[in-house]
């Protein structure tokens, strides 16, 4: 493809391209198929109904709803603000590279067979293009300097010694000739000289539309030539905190208890490819709620806590106050079981996260992250599995997600992995999958990872 044909691809397209490399967690089943309503899918048997969906189907089930949102235009960003995102044509070459031959070391550009005579002026990075070198002569060169016309070679400045009467001779180690008895120690053509071109070509493909931008991508691209790239725009979020119970500051008193929360998803949600917009704390007020919702711009509005059947759990009238269509209400996971997702409206998503903080971790990873990576054009991470360090208790019927740490090629369950605690969250690498009734010493388990444990840029992301 070339750059004219993927700058007239529209994001949806980019998309397609992007997602279709991607490769499904391990256990997931193929996403529903486009003749299945997602909306129904909660409801497509009873005892579905009460336990909520399995836990590979809600993953497949958020990356659909995804697939479902309308096409957006493809932007053109500056280097500075494209960390994170994904690229939405492919990095062609706008230059060779080097641009120029380039000296690949400090010494001196030699031309023909040794010793030289020096020219009194010498090459610096960035200068004019110097005279061309004719046989017998050397010039002193910096690294990255234009190599003069006519160069042999560069002969490195520890590898060459200038006698009395100014002339240049190689004093190479490696030199095979200065092996033989009355041999010349003599440079190899073309060492330590970067032709133009060496690592590409004007036109060629650095990288393939889909690209994670990380930070050597924003140094090639700008080494290639780019001031700006165009881009997959990151899904914008709102984080909306609900609980009249939770303070902002201080320590936890009179049964009031600090938001951990607030501080914690912004970040996350932005290492999961969003571009988070606000965080709002809202109370248990279902008018509020009901009126954030309503105006929210964001692709998605990620709600925390309320998702319950208490008198003060507002998520659920309130979608149903919006006429919004529930994809996912409950998932056979724990924790995080009351977690859901609905389309508020088109092209609109929320993810309502329980309020047990770890709960809440569990319906990020469920439901989140594959939208969200799905919306950002990411590839799906690749599937891998670790055998667990000691046995796992499972839950009857439901999935759970276990905090684990990465020890010598071993998932090591943490312990404090309650519904409301974060104490082993905060040390593990990954969330490991467990099924339904466990999973004993030994056993192979999928690991999810947490995206600052295997690439600890991506945390800055945001
Ligand atoms: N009758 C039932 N009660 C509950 C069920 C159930 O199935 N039937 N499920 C339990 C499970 S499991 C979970 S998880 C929670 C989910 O509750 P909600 O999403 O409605 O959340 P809240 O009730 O608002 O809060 C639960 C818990 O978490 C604390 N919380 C809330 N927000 C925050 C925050 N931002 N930072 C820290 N802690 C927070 C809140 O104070 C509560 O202690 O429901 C169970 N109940
Ligand atoms: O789903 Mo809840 O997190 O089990 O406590």
């Amino acid at each position: 493809m070339t750059a004219q044909d993927a700058e007239e691809l529209d994001v949806e397209e980019a998309l397609a391209m992007v997602n279709d490399r991607g490769r499904r967690p391990l256990g997931t089943p193929s996403t529903p198929s486009p003749s299945t309503p997602a909306s129904r899918a909660p409801h497509s048997s009873e005892d579905t109904r009460h336990r909520g969906t399995p836990w590979p189907e809600a993953r497949a089930l958020a990356e659909r709803a995804a697939r479902s949102v309308r096409r957006r235009t493809l932007a053109s960003v500056t280097l500075d603000d494209a960390l994170g995102l994904v690229l939405g044509a492919p990095l062609v070459a706008l230059t060779d590279l080097p641009s120029f031959d380039t000296s690949a070391m400090d010494g001196w550009a030699v031309a023909g067979p040794g010793p030289w005579h020096v020219r009194e002026d010498g090459v610096l990075a960035g200068h004019a293009q110097p005279e061309p070198l004719t046989d017998g002569e050397a010039v002193r060169i910096a690294t990255g300097a234009r190599v003069p016309q006519d160069s042999t070679a560069v002969l490195r400045s520890e590898h060459g010694r200038i006698d009395d009467k100014g002339r240049l001779y190689a004093t190479l180690p490696q030199a095979r000739d200065a092996a033989r008895p009355g041999g010349t120690p003599t440079v190899v053509h073309g060492q330590d000289i970067r032709p133009r071109g060496q690592e590409c070509r004007s036109g060629d493909q650095l990288l393939p539309l889909g690209t994670l931008i990380t930070p050597p991508v924003l140094g090639l691209a700008a080494a290639a030539g780019y001031d700006t790239v165009s881009v997959i725009p990151g899904p914008r979020a709102e984080v909306l905190v609900l609980g009249d119970e939770l303070l902002t500051e201080g320590r936890p008193h009179d049964g009031l208890i600090r938001d951990a929360l607030g501080p914690m998803l912004p970040h996350w949600l932005g290492a999961l490819g969003a571009e988070v917009m606000t965080v709002r704390r809202i109370g248990d007020d279902a008018d509020a709620l009901y009126e954030a919702l309503k105006n929210s711009p964001a692709d998605l509005i990620v709600t925390t806590g309320g998702t319950a059947s208490g008198p003060v759990d507002h998520v659920h009238p309130t979608l149903r106050r919006l006429g919004a269509e529930l994809l996912v209400d409950g998932v056979q996971v724990r924790p995080g079981h009351p977690m859901l997702l609905a389309r508020t409206r088109e092209n609109q998503h929320l993810v309502g996260l329980p309020g047990n903080p770890l709960a809440a971790v569990s319906g990020l990873l469920t439901l989140a992250e594959p939208l969200l990576r799905t919306l950002a054009g990411r590839a799906a991470p690749e599937p891998y599995a670790l055998p667990l360090q000691e046995t796992v208790h499972g839950h009857p019927r439901d999935t759970r997600l276990v905090p684990v740490a990465r020890r010598a090629d071993r998932a090591v369950p943490l312990h404090y992995n309650g519904p409301a605690m974060l104490r082993g969250i905060a040390t593990a690498d990954a969330l490991a999958v467990v099924p339904p009734g466990g999973a004993r010493t030994g056993q192979g388990l999928e690991l999810l990872d947490l995206p600052w444990a295997t690439a600890g840029i991506q945390v800055c992301f945001t």
